[in-house]
């Protein structure tokens, strides 16, 4: 993979950039929201990544780390505080978004959790994760609690309605109390390399969130190409968003390692460049505990620890949650429970 360090775009230097708000889950007072700079196509055409170089160093990963018992136990908890629980379906009602957000207050068994020793972390999600239309019933069913609700608006999964729609749709979510919003980019643009058009789209929905959160979903396995998806990331990143996002879950290829490495080494790039901290968030498909630990082993050797904390790290996932509970039960009684004393939904 190439990186080359390039001049900083006009006007972007560390010391320099806008302070705002802090981003819904961040530490008061220590984190920078990402202010948007200029778009620098000189910089976004020097971008490449080498897929097969990904490819080797993403095997690795899973292969050296594993992490045992109560390490194990204690990393799959921060997992729970890393993620955004999710339901995205199209049968989704206002009773299976209230049963979520009940699970997002008492994400492990009280049992479990007793025997683990753990109560007082008061361990839960970072957010729950629902369709515009959902936004009230789960913001309704979450309060008091602190956990964020994330809006997917944009015309999710495509995106591919008018920007006014999508536009409006994004100030709908946060009027009915979304404080984070996942908008999907259109892949089109990405693919025909119009980074302009992209650019000027993100900035857009950047402005219509207002202080709520934005995360910008690629739909990485749609971008053809690993340096594709390192190009709109960057894109996205220089126009304001405060998390990029692999996928919808809707794609055929969803998260996975070797495209996470792509976009965190952007995001590494990017903060050297700006001084200006961008989350990650994988999502689709991450559904054991195992794979869980690979992300985290893979945030942590390429960006650091501090980089572990809800403001800075999510899992998009529906039903990563239950698995994580059976192997958290598994470290208390060495045994695995079937998936319905889990119950998600
Ligand atoms: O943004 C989150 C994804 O839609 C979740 O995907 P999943 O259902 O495969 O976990």
């Amino acid at each position: 993979m190439e990186l080359r360090v390039v001049d900083q775009p006009a006007g972007t230097k560390p010391a320099a950039a806008a302070k705002s708000k802090d981003p819904a889950g961040s530490p008061a007072g220590s984190h920078r929201r990402n202010p948007g700079f200029p778009l620098d196509l000189d910089w976004v055409e020097r971008v490449r990544m080498n897929r097969s170089a990904l490819e080797r160093r993403a095997a690795t990963l899973p292969a050296r780390r594993t992490v045992k018992k109560d390490w194990q136990a204690a990393w799959l908890l921060k997992a729970i505080t890393l993620m955004d629980l999710t339901t995205l379906n199209s049968d989704d009602t206002p009773g299976r978004v209230e049963r979520l957000c009940a699970k997002a207050r008492h994400p492990v068994r009280q049992d479990i959790i007793d025997g683990l020793g753990v109560a007082d972390l008061e361990v839960k999600p970072a957010a729950v994760c629902v369709y515009h239309s959902f936004v009230k019933t789960a913001v309704e069913a979450l309060k008091g609690t602190g956990i964020n609700v994330a809006a997917v608006s944009t015309a999710f999964p495509h995106g591919l309605a008018p920007l006014s729609t999508r536009l409006a749709e994004i100030e709908a979510s946060v009027a009915d109390g979304a404080n984070e919003i996942d908008i999907v980019i259109e892949r089109g643009m990405v693919l025909r390399g119009d980074w302009q058009a992209l650019y000027d789209e993100v900035r857009a929905m950047r402005r219509a969130c207002g202080d709520a959160h934005i995360k910008t979903i690629l739909g990485t396995g749609e971008l053809a190409t690993q340096t594709n998806v390192a190009k709109a990331s960057l894109v996205c990143m220089l126009a304001g968003a405060d998390f990029i996002k692999t996928s919808t879950g809707k794609e055929k290829v969803n998260a996975n390692l070797q495209t996470s490495l792509s976009m965190v080494r952007m995001i590494r790039w990017f903060h050297e460049e700006t001084g200006i901290e961008i989350g990650y968030k994988p999502a689709g498909g991450i559904a054991t505990a195992k794979l869980s630990l690979d992300y985290m082993a893979l945030i942590k050797e390429e960006l650091g620890t501090h980089w572990l904390q809800p403001h800075l790290f999510r899992f998009g996932a529906s039903s990563l949650l239950t698995d994580i509970e059976r192997q958290l039960e598994h470290t208390l009684t060495g045994h695995y429970a079937a998936d319905y004393r889990m119950p998600m939904v």
